[in-house]
Order: C-alpha cells, then structure tokens, then sequence
C-alpha cells in the first residue's frame, strides 16, 4: 500500500542576456574596434533534497518559480553576469516528471541531492565575438536565448510520522478529518474506517506532519480480531502514537479499560511499538459524561508517564494546543537506531531502568538530570542540546525549577523515571 503526495509546479529558468554591439571610442584612437560584450547565463532552476521537509504541501502556496535572467553585455568588452541558481526545496524522497511527456526528470532521494530541472538560457554574444576578416566592424550582436520553462509533476510516497490507535468510535477518523485536509469516513458505527487514511497537518509554523488513521483496534487485534492487525504494521513505522479514547463513555467501556487493553494487543503485536512514545489524548470532552472521567484519565497518563491532552475533535477544542505539541517533538524527534538482531529482545527491566533519570546539583546551584534516557529526554524537551544528547548530561537553568519539582515530589539525589517529569519548562 502507497500513499503519495502530488502537486503540481511551474517552472520557468532564466534567460540568457543580451550581447552588446558598441565600439570603442578613445581619445588617439579614431576607428576603435567593436567592443560589445557577451550577455550573462540565465539562472537554472535547481532542485535540492532538504531534510527538514516531509510533505510537499508548501506547493500547494508556492507553485511558480523563475531563476533571474543573466545580465546584458555592455560597452567596453563587458561581459553580463551569470544570474544565480533559483533552488527549489523538495523533501527526501520527490520525483519530478514532465507534465506533457511524463518523462522522469529526477529521483531525489539522498538529503543535500540537486537536480537541474531548467536550464538559464545562453547569453548573447557581443558584436565583438563577430569580428573576422570580412567584417572589421560588425554592428550586430546576438539576442540571449530564453531559459527553459516546464510545467512539472512532484510526487512524495508518504510515511506517516503519528499513527492513531484506539477502540472503534473514539474518534480517530474525526480528529484526521478536524486537523488535515484528508477527510476520511466518519460514522457512529465499528469499523468504520477499514484502510488507512493518510492526513498532512500544518503545524502552527510553517512545517507540517503525516498522521496515519487506522481502523479501530479491540481486544484480541493482535491475533487478528477485527482488522486492527492488518494495518499495525503501519504504526510501527510512525514516530509517535497518538492513543485515543472515548473519554464519555458513552458507549459503555471505562476508557481506563480501554487504555489498557489496547496497549495489551500493541504489545503482542510488537515489542517495537509497545516502546514507541504515546500521547494518551482524550476525545469528546464536548460531552457532559466526560466530565467525570477526564480527572481518571488525567491521573491515568501522569502514572504511565505520558503526555496528556482533553479535545473534542467534533467541537475542534484542544487541537491547537495538541498539534503544536506533535509539531515541536517531532522535531525534536531522534531517530532510534537499527536494533541488531540480538538487540530486539526485549528486556522490560532494563528498557525501564534506561528511561530513569537522576537528579542532582552542582556548586553553582544548576539541577543536573543525568541518566541514560537523557537521549529521549532532550527529544521530548524544546532544548535540542547535541551536547547534552552526546555527555548524557543536560544541565537545567530554569527559574521556580525547584518548586516545579518539589510540587512533583522529587528530591534532590533522586532517581526518577522520566515520565513522572514534566519537560515543558522553558528557559
Ligand atoms: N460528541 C462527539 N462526538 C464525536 C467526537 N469525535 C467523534 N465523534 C463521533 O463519534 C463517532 C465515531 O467517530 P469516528 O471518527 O468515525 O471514529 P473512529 O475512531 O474513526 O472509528 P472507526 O473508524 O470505526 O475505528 C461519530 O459519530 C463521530 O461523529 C467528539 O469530539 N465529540
Ligand atoms: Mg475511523
């Protein structure tokens, strides 16, 4: 199964200058020579593969683009100036085609590639490059030629950075439909939903993720109950899981429960995605039975250590706050590397044991978190500290830092586990 991204781009590369016909004109000198010069390339058009882009939904803004014409020839022999490359940024991954042959103009794959899509037109020579015997004194100079202009097709094969997990009916396809042009099916029934939707969300600057709607999950899904199974392994490529549950009830399940039982079938399925980072986000606050609830899974999320957030993605309540969370750790976001063969057995013990933090003071005063979750951790924060990634060792200078942890009950010289810590502080 693909999902690809496809928009449209026009193209238009600069024209060459103009060649100069002039002659020179110096005092002793009566008959001066032709001395025009060559006008300057026209820019090409230049595609370049940037990492920090994922989605090719900024074309859908931007879709012209025009390389500056290289400069006119002048007087005195001088030649025009090439006009500089104009560099489009295509995320990794973009093919580029001819709209009118369909020909594959280029695959960029590696983050930094470049592609000349358009070549800058030739400058015109100067009437100084058409002297010969025969003509002593040509007064002509030659037009520069025009820049290739193309109309183009960019495609991107989708990889969702979030995967939506939860029972049928929370609201999964609800909340793709509420923050991404997708729109999926919505319906009050199970399953509604039975492939996966794609959404691009545009964060509040400027960047924008991929999130992955699935059909519901139930129990017994990793053994192949329902058509949960199907898709899972669609979330195990995905950054970060969003876990929504019902938080009304409405339909006659704790939404504790159902937390539970989900992550159950997750970790059946796969060790790989019971470890991957969840936001436990609770949906339907529009309705009066969430009231009560809300406060259990609040305290449900600060005992697994996860981020919590309360929408109504029917009311768009909380999608603001939500999405630009998503946004920030996505781009905080550390790849986690290739696990060998021997590494994918999982330890429970030890895989805890890695998310443990302690902290400790230094003379100046300064918290000093230290552990070896401290990888994950920065990834969490808004800090993006290489140092700090590469010593395991991330120095916190916050002001009221101490109260923030005294109020969580953590003591200097404890050791904590990263989720009883809140890393929203910012400097
Ligand atoms: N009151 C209220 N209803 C909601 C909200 N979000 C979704 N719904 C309703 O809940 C029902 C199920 O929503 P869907 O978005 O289809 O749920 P889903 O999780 O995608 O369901 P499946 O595809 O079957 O797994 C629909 O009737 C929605 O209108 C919400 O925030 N508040
Ligand atoms: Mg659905």
């Amino acid at each position: 199964m693909q999902f690809i991204d496809k928009t449209k781009v026009i193209v238009k590369a600069g024209d060459g200058g103009h060649g100069k016909s002039a002659f020179r004109r110096e005092k002793f000198v009566p008959k001066g020579g032709p001395a025009g010069g060559d006008g300057g390339r026209g820019g090409d058009i230049v595609f370049r593969v940037d990492q920090n882009m994922n989605t090719l939904l900024d074309f859908r803004y931007h879709r012209k683009f025009k390389a500056e014409n290289g400069e006119n020839g002048d007087i005195k022999n001088q030649y025009g100036k090439n006009a500089p490359p104009c560099i489009v940024k295509v995320p990794p991954g973009t093919t580029v085609r001819d709209e009118e042959t369909g020909e594959l103009l280029a695959d960029l794959t590696e983050v930094g590639q470049e592609a000349v899509i358009a070549k800058g037109g030739r400058g015109g020579r100067g009437n100084a490059k058409f002297a010969n015997a025969a003509n002593r004194a040509p007064t002509f100079a030659e037009f520069g030629e025009p820049g290739e202009s193309r109309n183009l097709v960019l495609e991107l094969k989708l990889l969702a950075d979030v995967g939506l997990v939860g029972y049928p009916s929370v609201g999964k396809s609800s909340l793709v439909a509420a923050c991404s042009a997708a729109r999926p099916e919505i319906a009050d029934y199970h399953f509604t939903t039975i492939t996966p939707v794609l959404g691009v969300v545009k964060t509040d600057y400027e960047k924008s993720f991929v999130m992955a709607d699935i059909p519901g999950l139930i129990e017994g899904a990793a053994d192949g109950v329902g058509l949960g199974h199907d898709f899972l392994r669609h979330v195990e490529r995905t950054k970060l899981i969003l876990h929504i549950v019902d938080a009304s009830g409405i339909e006659g399940r704790d939404p504790v429960d159902d937390f539970y039982k989900i992550n159950k079938e997750l970790k059946k399925y796969s060790e790989k995605i019971a470890r991957r980072t969840q936001i436990l986000v609770a949906n339907k606050i529009d309705l009066p039975e969430a009231a009560e609830n809300l406060p259990r899974l609040e305290a449900l999320a600060a005992k697994e250590g996860l981020k919590f957030f309360a929408i109504s993605a029917a009311a768009h309540t909380g999608l603001k706050e939500l999405i630009s969370y998503v946004g920030t750790w996505l781009d905080n976001y550390v790849e986690e590397p290739e696990a060998t063969e021997e590494e994918t057995v999982y330890d429970e013990d030890a895989a805890r044991d890695a998310e443990k933090v302690t902290v400790t003071r230094n003379d100046a005063g300064d918290f000093i978190v230290s552990g070896k979750a401290l990888e994950k951790l920065v990834a969490m924060t808004n800090f993006n500290n290489d140092e700090a990634v590469r010593r395991f060792q991330y120095i916190w200078r916050i002001k009221g830092i101490d109260e923030k942890l005294k109020e969580r009950g953590i003591r200097e010289g404890q050791t904590v586990h990263i989720g009883e810590m809140e890393f929203e502080w910012r400097e």
